[in-house]
Formats: C-alpha cells, structure tokens, sequence
C-alpha cells in the first residue's frame, strides 16, 4: 500500500506509517504535480490546504483512504469521497486544546492590543497609553458552537470570571448546564456580548452566518474572535463594522482565502490586514508540539486501520463506531450482509423498499453500521465492486431505494433479531431473519420457511418438489463434481407440496452442476449462492 503525505505531520506519525505502508512524504507540490501522480496512491494524508476536491479524488482511482491530520473536513469533498467508497478520517480530538488556547491567546491580544504593543517597541514606540485595553474580568462572552472547542474555551474563560453565554441550536440543554453556559439566541448572544468567538464547522448554513445585518445587532465595542473557518463571519462586514469602530477589534486565526502557507507570500492580500486592530495569524490554532504530536500519530494509526479493512474509529463517512462496539456488532455486519445478498441472487425484480428491523438485545445498540452492511449486501450482486459500506446509503438512495430501519425490544425465542424485508418494485416482499450465538451466524427465516443454516461462501438455494429421492438426486449430481455437502437443510411448505433446501457445500458450485441440477424434474429452481 502506498500512502503520499502533501502536508507536514509529525515525524512519530510519518514513522508510524513507515512501519505498514510504503510512504512518500512529499511537501509543497504543485497542484498540477499531485494530479499527475495521485493515481500511484491507495491513500493520501493532508492538513487543511491540499484541496481533496473532486478533481482530485476522480484522478486518484486507486485511493481508498483520505486522512486529515486534524478535525475540520472543508478541504475534502466528502461527498464525492463517499459516492465512490473512500473512506474520510480525520483526528477530532488531537487538537482541541491548541484552538481553544489560541483563540484564548487570541482573545487576550485583542484585550490588551499586544500585537500592536510589540510592534510598537520593536519600532521604539513605548507610548504606552496609547494600548490600554479592556479586562476580561465580568465581561460576558458569546460563544457560538459549544461544541468541543466551544466547550472547552467555556469552561477556561469562566474562570477569568466571565459571564459565558453561548448559542448552539444542535445541543440538548443538559450540554449548556454541564458547561455552567447560559444558552441564549444568536439575537440575544449579538446583543449581549462584549466579547464573541466562533467555534462552529463551515457548512453552507454557517458560511457567512455573521454578517452586516448580525453585526449591527452586536454591542458597540465589542471584540470578536475567529479560530474556527475563515468565512463563518463575512469578511467584508467585518471590515466595516471594525472600521465604523461597531467592532473594537477583531482577531482572526483563519480567512476565507489562505495564502498557501510554509511559502512567502508577498502578493498575498485581504483587506482586514490592513486595519490596525485586526489581529491575524497564519491559521496557527493546531500548531502546538502537542497537538502536532497527537495529531500525526493518530492519522497514521487511522490510516493504517482504514486501509488493513476495519469500519472503526475516527471515519467521518460513517456512523461513530468505537472498536468495542464495532468487534460486539461483527457478527451482525456479516449476517445482514448475507442475508442482503442472498435476495438479488434468487431474485431479478429491482427492489423499491428495504426494511431492517432489530428486535431485542441488538435494538439497544447503535445499528447504522449494521443496517450499511445489509445495504452491501443487497447491492453487491447487483453493482459488485461499486458498492462499500461507504457509498452502500448513497447508491441505494440512486437506485430509488427507501430503506427504514426500525427498533422493538420485544422478542420470542431468540435474543437478538434481525428481520429483512425486501419488497420488489411489483410489491412483492421477501422476508429474511437471523441470528447470532457469539460469532456464529444463523438464518432462521427465509422467504416465508423456517431455516437454521450458516450462510457460507458456497451454497446452493433449490425449491423442490417435496417428493422422496430429491435429496439423493442433488447429492449425486454434486459429488460427479467433486463436490461434498458439509450441511443440508430442508423445509417443507405443506400447503403447495414444494420445498426450500439450502445446501452448503465444500467448494464452489459450477454453473454446469447447477444446469444439471435444473434439469431435474424434482427441481424447480436451483441456484448458487454466496454470503457474501
Ligand atoms: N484554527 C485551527 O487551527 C483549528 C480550527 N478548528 C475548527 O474549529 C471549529 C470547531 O471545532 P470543534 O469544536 O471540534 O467542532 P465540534 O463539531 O465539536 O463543534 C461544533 C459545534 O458547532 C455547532 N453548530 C453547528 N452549526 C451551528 C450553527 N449554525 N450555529 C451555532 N452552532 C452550530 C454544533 O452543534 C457543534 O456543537 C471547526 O470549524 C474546526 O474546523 C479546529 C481545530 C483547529
Ligand atoms: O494546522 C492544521 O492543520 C489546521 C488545523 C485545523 O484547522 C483543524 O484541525 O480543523
């Protein structure tokens, strides 16, 4: 496995990967240069200025991870990731406390106007009433997003004895007490803040979201910070807002447009740097030793587990699964993946509805991981290597398939359930259940019959005429194929006289074996099937 790292990451990270993969670190490309050689690569690892964009992830055809050492995914498309199967991981936590410090460094500098205070000495300017700044003592703060830096900047500045307010529309109420937060509007957090800081993601819906008309809503003085996305606050209402002085002062740690950083850029321009108390600094917010260090490792070690082949950790593409809850739900995954795929092998109408129920212990569980496997398996035969767990949701949304998933707890017999039922775009439905005892899998129904068989990689799927000798008549056409039967099942269906045999066999069945079999009078259809 080749793996190209275009950003710089920790050396303990680059080592780590030295140990799996073969890695080619390789800074400072040209975007045209990466193009070219992208397709060398099963993943690709980056900071937050190499654009995985479309473009990018079309001419990696070989890519099947893309890594980011740090927690915003702006840079990536992940839509287009997920459409063909890539998987997205990123480091969340690595680097949480380097950002809530720096936007509290941040906050400081505009206070005091520090900057400008060093500067001024530098160029032998000591006139110091020229920078008095305010306290942070009794202020109130405005947080927007209290999420994971959002929270811990909280919990810091609270104990500078600041009011701390914040407005996040995503979080229960219990997350605003546990942070001892006052949850307010975006109106009231405007209104009421002497100090605002923004620790939301970029999204379209955040994108802009403080703008001229918030920012003539704001306290006059107030001082802003933004250590989280260039662009959640619109550059250019800022600048008058500040310019007006409705804006004391203003730090920023990101912009909408970056220079490409680790170069010069002397023709780099944004107005906001022109003003005196605008305080930008290069999108510093991650770069501690620490968080580099946290940050590096955990990319290469999230790199190294997507590309061996397991669902689990930080994987922004799909459901949160932490490795024991992931290994707990495996015999799950593997049964509703065979199951799944069991209804396009005896089956040719296209489907319209899928429905996954979990019924008893597993109904407790977070199943979304579960439910992308059963979605594979439906969708293997049809679309084979074009369909992963990744893009499984994706494609069945673009085949017109509704899937509903759906939970009781109530159970007989068994004491996890999961029921499949596929219905066909002529309405009619096939109904698959399993099982699971440690990490055996069981079908216990299938097509209306009661079952108990393992599914395997060989089996053959026949309805039979329920007459005598049917039995000896498949085995002897199996074994003039050298083939032995590990296991049989059979079960009648006494109302129309026919019967549904499932057949495990040592080997694969070949479609000779399966014509003579379907030559048999006793054999209304015979097909062979695989789990998976
Ligand atoms: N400057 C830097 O070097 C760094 C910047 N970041 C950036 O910091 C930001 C925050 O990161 P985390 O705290 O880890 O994210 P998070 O996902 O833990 O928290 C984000 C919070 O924003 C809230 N939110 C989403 N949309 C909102 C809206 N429209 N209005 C109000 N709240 C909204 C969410 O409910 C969530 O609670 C991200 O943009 C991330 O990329 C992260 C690390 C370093
Ligand atoms: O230093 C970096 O790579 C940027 C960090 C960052 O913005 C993030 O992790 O979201």
């Amino acid at each position: 496995m080749k793996v190209i790292v275009t950003e710089r990451i920790s050396e303990n990270g680059i080592e780590y990967l030295k140990k799996y993969v073969d890695v080619d670190v390789k800074l400072g490309l040209e975007r045209k240069e990466l193009l070219d050689i992208i397709d060398n690569y099963d993943a690709i690892i980056v900071r937050s200025v190499t654009k995985v964009d479309k473009e990018l992830i079309e001419k990696g055809k070989n890519l099947k991870v893309i890594g980011r050492a740090g927690n915003g995914v702006d840079n990536i498309d992940l839509n287009t990731a997920t459409k063909k199967g890539i998987i997205v991981v990123n480091t969340p936590e690595g680097n949480i406390i380097a950002a809530a410090e720096h936007t509290i460094g941040l906050m400081l500098s505009i206070a005091r106007n520090i900057p400008q205070a060093y500067n001024g000495c530098k160029n032998g300017d000591f006139k110091r009433n020229r920078y008095k700044g305010v306290e942070l003592n009794g202020k109130t703060l405005g947080i927007i997003g209290l999420g994971r830096i959002g929270s811990l900047v909280a919990t810091r500045l609270s104990s500078f004895n600041m009011n701390v307010i914040a407005y996040d529309p995503y979080i229960p109420d219990s997350r605003f007490e546990k942070f001892g937060v006052q949850k307010v509007t975006l109106d009231e957090l405007l209104e009421q803040s002497d100090f605002i800081t923004i620790h939301t993601p970029k999204t379209e819906e955040t994108l802009g979201m403080i703008g001229e008309k918030e920012l003539k809503k704001v306290k006059k003085g107030v001082r802003i910070v933004n250590c989280a996305r260039g662009g959640l606050i619109n550059e250019e209402a800022l600048y008058n807002a500040v310019k007006e002085g409705t804006v004391a002062a203003a730090a920023l740690d990101v912009l909408l447009i970056e220079p490409v950083y680790d170069k010069e850029n002397k023709d780099f321009h944004n107005p906001l740097l022109e003003l005196p108390n605008v305080v930008v600094t290069p999108h510093l917010g991650a770069s501690t030793v620490e968080a580099q260090n946290n940050v590096g490792i955990e990319v290469a070690r999230e790199v190294v587990t997507a590309l061996s082949g397991k669902l689990y950790g930080n994987i922004v593409n799909l459901p949160d699964v932490k490795a024991d809850e992931f290994n707990m739900l495996k015999p799950y995954m593997r049964l509703c993946e065979a199951m799944g795929a069991l209804y396009y092998q005896i089956n040719e109408t296209p489907i319209s509805t899928v429905e996954i129920i979990y019924r008893g212990k597993i109904s407790k569980h977070n199943t979304d991981i579960v439910s992308l496997y059963a979605l594979k398996g439906i969708l293997k035969p049809a679309l084979k290597e074009g369909v992963s767990i990744i893009n499984a949701r994706i494609r069945a949304k673009e085949m017109g398939i509704e899937v509903i998933e759906g939970k009781v707890e109530e159970i007989n017999h068994y004491s996890s359930l999961v029921i499949l039922k596929i219905t066909d775009t002529k309405g009619s439905m096939s109904q698959f259940a399993g099982t699971t005892y440690g990490d055996e899998i069981r079908i216990v129904e299938c097509l209306g019959h009661k079952v108990n068989f393992e599914p395997t990689d060989y089996m053959l799927f026949v309805r039979n005429k329920d007459v005598p000798g049917v039995i000896g008549h498949i085995g002897n056409v199996l074994s003039e194929f050298g083939i032995n039967i590990s296991s049989m099942h059979v079960s009648p269906n006494k109302s129309d006289g026919t019967a549904l045999m499932i057949v495990n066999t040592d080997k694969e069945i070949p479609h000779e074996a399966v014509d003579a079999l379907n030559n048999l009078n006793s054999i209304l259809r015979a097909r062979a099937v695989k789990a998976s």
